[in-house]
């Protein structure tokens, strides 16, 4: 990690103290340890599972004290959202299955050279597949798979069960209805037709709930609630968790993540390639602070009853590009050192500022900087920002 990212993640442990030893960022409520110990049990009946992680945080996204459990079963991470990861190490083509699998592999000239992740859990022998839940292709490829490392057992076996399982908000629900769609539209299930609740916010999903999806054999999915471990082992992965949505903002507290997210994409430089992006639109930008608008923190629309002259899209588009624009600037003109902990924070300090103008929030505004944070990360999580990767794949196991 870089130096200054380090120490204002170190910083964070001591502000935030969530309890005295130190400030850990842990969200480990009653229902998440009685569905963990009903995950565990309904495990040692599944024939298959699919481990639904983050594509922007493959590693960080592992529920780890699951992973020996895991480890022994037939199992298929999907590392879901791959539309809001960088496309240079999710790329679309890089379906890329274990050694076991080597007749279904893409072509190596298909792949990019830069596909480290897919390399990495290929590494580790481990069948994985990038997708969009809310794409129907991506999630026919996953559910060949799935076919594919069901076959032996559906000769044998008149009832199959597959499991979902994942941390909070990585988009279970949302698998298990395109998998139920598709499954409809295939098999003509006679059921009646319950969808799975998807949810922007972690901790929607709190039974587990089984879904017929086939039959001849019958073939059974299990949604199960997000569970993450009871305590999550550094600071640094409870922060990408929380920036991805899968721990509960009031956990972290909006500013803190804001915050740590500034520092990643200064310490990244990102800023600096938004320029590239927007170079016709940032000449033409105009802050329209002045204008007072009654605002709704909960979404990205003034809260207004006059609607906005432009339409909702180039409302946005416009909002997102003085956001680049406001953090572009204050990077490249910063003086400091952005690897150093104080400047850093400092930098930070001004970019706050200039986002609160950027994003229209009034100066007066008693909640503003909480404003500015809430508004900034749904930014960031519905990928205005641009696709980001937060975890680093790990060297030692990457194939050059
Ligand atoms: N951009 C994008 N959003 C997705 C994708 N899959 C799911 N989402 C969104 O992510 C949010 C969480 O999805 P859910 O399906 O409710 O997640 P979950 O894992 O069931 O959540 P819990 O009930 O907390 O365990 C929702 O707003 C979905 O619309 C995807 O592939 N891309």
């Amino acid at each position: 990690m870089r130096s200054g990212l380090k120490g204002v993640v170190k910083k964070g442990l001591g502000e935030m103290g969530f309890n005295a030893g130190g400030g850990a960022i842990n969200w480990f409520p009653g229902h998440m340890a009685a569905a963990t110990r009903a995950i565990r049990d309904r495990l040692k009946l599944a024939d298959l599972v699919i481990e639904v992680r983050d594509s922007r945080i493959p590693l960080s996204s592992a529920n780890e004290d699951l992973q020996p459990q895991l480890d022994a079963k037939r199992r298929v991470i999907a590392l879901n959202k791959k539309d809001l990861a960088n496309p240079n190490i999710m790329h679309v083509n890089c379906l890329f299955l274990a050694s076991s699998f080597s007749f279904l592999l893409l072509d190596s000239i298909l792949y990019p050279f830069d596909c480290k992740w897919i390399r990495y859990f290929d590494s580790c022998k481990q069948d994985c597949i990038p997708i969009n839940a809310h794409s129907k292709s991506s999630v026919q490829k996953l559910l060949e798979v799935v076919e594919f490392k069901l076959k032996e057992v559906i000769l044998r076996e008149p009832t199959l069960l597959v499991m979902v399982v994942g941390v909070p908000n990585v988009g279970k629900s949302a698998l298990i209805n395109s998998i139920r769609q598709i499954a409809l539209s295939r098999f003509a299930v006679q059921e009646k037709k319950k969808r799975a609740t998807v949810g922007p916010l972690p901790g929607v999903t709190q039974d587990i709930a089984g879904y017929k999806i086939a039959h001849k054999p019958s073939i059974y999915v299990l949604d199960t609630p997000g569970v993450l471990v009871p305590s999550i082992p550094d600071i640094e992965t409870g922060l990408k968790l929380s920036l991805a949505g899968s721990v509960k903002d009031s956990v972290v507290g909006e500013e803190r993540i804001a915050q740590y997210l500034l520092a990643i994409l200064n310490t990244r430089g990102t800023p600096l390639h938004w320029k590239h992006w927007n170079n016709r639109k940032m000449d033409g930008i105009r802050f329209e602070s002045e204008e007072k608008h009654k605002y709704n923190p909960k979404d990205l629309r003034p809260n207004s009853r006059k609607p906005p002259d432009v339409s909702d899209v180039v409302y946005v588009e416009n909002l997102v590009t003085e956001v680049q624009c406001a953090i572009y600037k204050t990077l490249a003109e910063f003086n400091g050192n952005v690897e150093d902990e104080n400047d850093l924070e400092n930098l930070i300090e001004q970019q706050f500022e200039v986002l609160q103008k950027a994003l229209k929030i009034p100066h007066k505004a008693s909640e503003a900087r909480l404003m500015v944070s809430k508004k900034f990360l749904t930014l960031f999580r519905t990928g205005k920002l641009g696709c980001f990767t937060l975890d680093d794949v790990p060297e030692t196991n990457t194939v050059s």
